[in-house]
């Protein structure tokens, strides 16, 4: 364990660096106009509004500094819970303030501040401000002080399962329980199973939830079990996205459920069962509503006062108001916390410098880390060492923790506690979930041969479903198959090469996805049913430019971006088409694993399969599609192909016994006489090379492949 301490603080400090190194890059050599281009910075705001809200917060309302009230904000990467450094125009360098965005709108951002800044935070109407996304450092100092006391645990609660987790001793023999009653009555016996293994474990339990296993709705039931039985349980997951499903679904059992973090980083819809909200429900609450009030109304005193003297005399009274109205509250967040049977934060949230800090030390029973094949392992130690008992949930055949440091990456930190763990009991520990809830059959079959060892099943509800089955949607061929490829080979529509840009775009795959979205769109699949799904950022951008304004419906985002969703119709585009045959990060199993297993209804993959066929994973996919669906060749979509030449074509159609590749001959002999007698344009609706360069030069800088 200690070997492990030491190497973890290592590469954390590794991946630190890289991260502030990869900030520092791109921020420093760049103008404040050419950061708001970027999207991280917003120039010449002013407030439109200022007032305590969210618990006690200051909150601050920006607008454009225009005089047309309809002025809108530049097009911005802001999102709620980011951090963010407030400037002054005229000053340039240290911030006024740091605070986190509540909410963003096209006309106005806003922004929370906490109490210790805002004694300080004096804004006038008349100033012009500026806002730049900053990078958050409070993460590893938990993730650190997590380490470091995980290295020098000695006793407490946690002692047997760190034993466990660190094989100094074996997973202990079960314990009898009497049977179950479920809640939910819709479990199938996978997930039974599951509920009943993890119950019973000792130490340690996972469950390993394939895509659409319904690995969710199985912790949902565990959690409800144990407090059933009388446990305590945190409950955590890697991000507020992930927490904030688990709290919907709890919330149905309404079941005595507390919820932390920063109110402004939660869902709306469940902002009342955040700690603020429910602190703001007790019997204290009239009283801090009282001290709210007045301290809205010093406030707006101060602002009207013109002499120094009493302008710093109200200050101290905010002080006073402030310091009052945070010891109320902490006397009541003790009571609110015990009395809550399921606590439920981030990883990072969990942090025991946090709220967490006024429970005895062994008031945890039962720690549960959802979607836990997705958090470094060292930030999952945060709850870990918080109680005696752990349940982990996820699935390691899909895509690990993103790291920026390839070197850290490499050197384990991206190795996750669930898959080390299984690595090492195996099956002593796990039990994984076998019927999945959301995948046509065909779709499914591909990832259980490849990844799951042939143990999925699709539940009859999904067996079979296709698009012609939606309502309002036609029976076509598209919307009859659950899987088609549009094979690039041999066509000529190779990935950009650009020397300054380390991601990847395929604008000849821009134009096919366009045709096949505007084909299922006709058949009337709806836009908001349909995802787009590229490995590259810049692709992702190439093809937001091209559909956005057309559907605004359809979601377009990168694989990593879309995992844990699902849409009825997913268009994936490959990208790489190159003569080297390179495939880059495409070549990760867990990535075209998250990306297949999106779609519930129909997948269809755009790629050239003469480059993705030197990776075997992905040549084993090409052929199970010719295999089981069916394939087209981009030949068939677009008129004004130049065929490669002949030499590359011969040497793999010769090479790949496989229909297609006969198809292709014929497809590009045709195609090729074709274009001698009458070459074609570019349709000027579509996208094309000369279009995207001058997005991919204002879209790199802050993207990581
Ligand atoms: N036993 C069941 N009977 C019927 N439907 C189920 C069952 N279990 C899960 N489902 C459905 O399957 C879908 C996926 O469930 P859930 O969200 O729990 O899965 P998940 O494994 O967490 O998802 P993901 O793969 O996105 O992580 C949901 O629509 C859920 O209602």
């Amino acid at each position: 364990m200690e070997a492990f301490v030491k190497k973890q603080l290592e590469l954390l400090q590794q991946e630190r660096e890289a991260e502030i190194e990869e900030t520092r890059a791109w921020q420093e050599n760049v103008s404040l106009k050419e950061l708001q281009r970027k999207g991280v910075c917003l120039l010449k705001l002013q407030v439109a509004n200022q007032r305590t809200g969210l618990y006690g917060r200051l909150l601050v309302t920006f607008t454009p500094k225009k005089y047309d009230p309809e002025a809108v904000l530049p097009s911005n990467s802001f999102g709620s819970g980011d951090i963010v450094g407030l400037y002054e125009t005229n000053s340039p360098s240290e911030p006024l303030a740091t605070g986190i965005v509540s909410g963003i709108t096209q006309k106005t951002v806003n922004v929370a501040f906490d109490e210790s800044h805002n004694d300080a935070l004096n804004l006038g109407s008349e100033c012009t401000y500026r806002l730049l996304k900053l990078a958050n450092d409070i993460t590893y100092k938990r993730i650190k002080k997590a380490l470091t006391s995980l290295g020098q645990y000695h006793s407490g609660p946690a002692s047997n399962l760190i034993d466990v987790l660190f094989y100094s001793s074996e997973p202990k023999d079960l314990v009898q329980s009497r049977p179950l009653e479920f809640f939910n009555l819709a479990l199938d016996d996978s997930q039974k199973a599951a509920v009943i293994f993890s119950l019973k474990q000792r130490e340690v339990a996972i469950i390993h939830g394939p895509p659409g296993t319904g690995k969710t709705t199985t912790v949902v039931e565990i959690i409800l079990q144990a407090v059933k039985q009388g446990l305590k349980v945190l409950c955590c997951a890697p991000s507020n996205v992930a927490v904030d499903n688990l709290v919907e679904r709890l919330a149905v059992y309404k079941e005595k459920i507390l919820r932390l973090g920063h109110p402004a980083r939660l869902l709306q819809s469940l902002q009342h069962h955040s700690l603020d909200a429910v602190l703001a429900r007790s019997d204290n609450a009239h009283i801090v509503a009282d001290i709210r009030i007045d301290i809205d109304q010093t406030f707006a005193k101060m602002k009207k006062q013109q002499g120094k003297e009493e302008k710093r005399s109200l200050r101290t009274e905010i002080k006073g108001l402030r310091k009052e109205l945070k010891e109320r509250e902490e006397a009541a967040m003790v009571e609110t916390l015990k009395r809550a049977n399921v606590i439920l934060a981030t990883n990072t949230g969990s942090s025991p410098d946090g709220p967490l800090q006024l429970l005895p030390k062994d008031h945890f029973d039962l720690v549960v880390i959802d979607e836990c094949a997705q958090a470094l392992e060292a930030s999952c130690w945060i709850s870990l060492l918080q109680a005696k008992k752990c349940i982990l949930a996820g699935d390691h055949k899909q895509l690990p923790p993103t790291i920026i440091s390839h070197k850290a990456a490499a050197n384990g930190l991206s190795l996750s506690l669930m898959e080390r763990v299984i690595e090492k009991y195996g099956d002593k520990i796990v039990k994984m979930l076998t019927v999945q809830y959301r995948m046509h059959q065909s779709i499914m079959q591909w990832a259980s041969q490849e990844l799951y060892g042939g143990r999925l099943l699709a539940h009859s509800s999904v067996a079979s479903h296709l698009l012609k089955d939606l309502a309002g949607v036609s029976i076509t061929e598209e919307t009859s198959i659950p899987l088609l490829l549009i094979d690039t080979a041999h066509c000529g529509l190779f990935e950009l090469e650009l020397e300054d840009e380390q991601s990847k775009g395929n604008p000849g795959e821009v134009r096919l996805v366009d045709l096949h979205i505007q084909t299922l769109i006709k058949a009337g699949v709806k836009a908001q049913d349909i995802a787009v799904i590229a490995p590259y950022n810049l692709q992702v951008d190439m093809l937001r430019q091209c559909l956005r304004h057309r559907y605004p419906e359809l979601e377009i985002k990168s694989v990593d971006g879309f995992q844990g969703r699902e849409k009825e119709a997913v268009v994936l585009s490959f990208v790489r088409s190159n003569s080297k045959g390179e495939v880059g990060f495409l070549g990760e199993d867990r990535r075209i694993n998250v990306a297949i297993t999106r779609a519930r209804r129909h997948v269809a993959v755009i790629c050239d399969s003469h480059t993705v066929g030197n990776h075997k994973f992905l040549k084993d996919l090409v052929t199970y599609f010719n295999e089981h669906g069916e394939i087209r060749s981009a030949f068939e979509y677009l008129e004004d192909i130049v065929p490669e030449k002949y030499s590359r074509e011969n040497d793999s159609a010769g090479k790949q016994d496989n229909q297609t590749q006969k198809k292709f001959v014929a497809k590009i002999k045709k195609s090729e006489s074709e274009h001698s007698s009458n070459p074609t344009q570019l349709d000027s609706n579509i996208i094309g090379p000369s279009d995207c360069r001058g997005e991919i030069s204002c879209a790199c800088m802050h993207r990581r492949w």
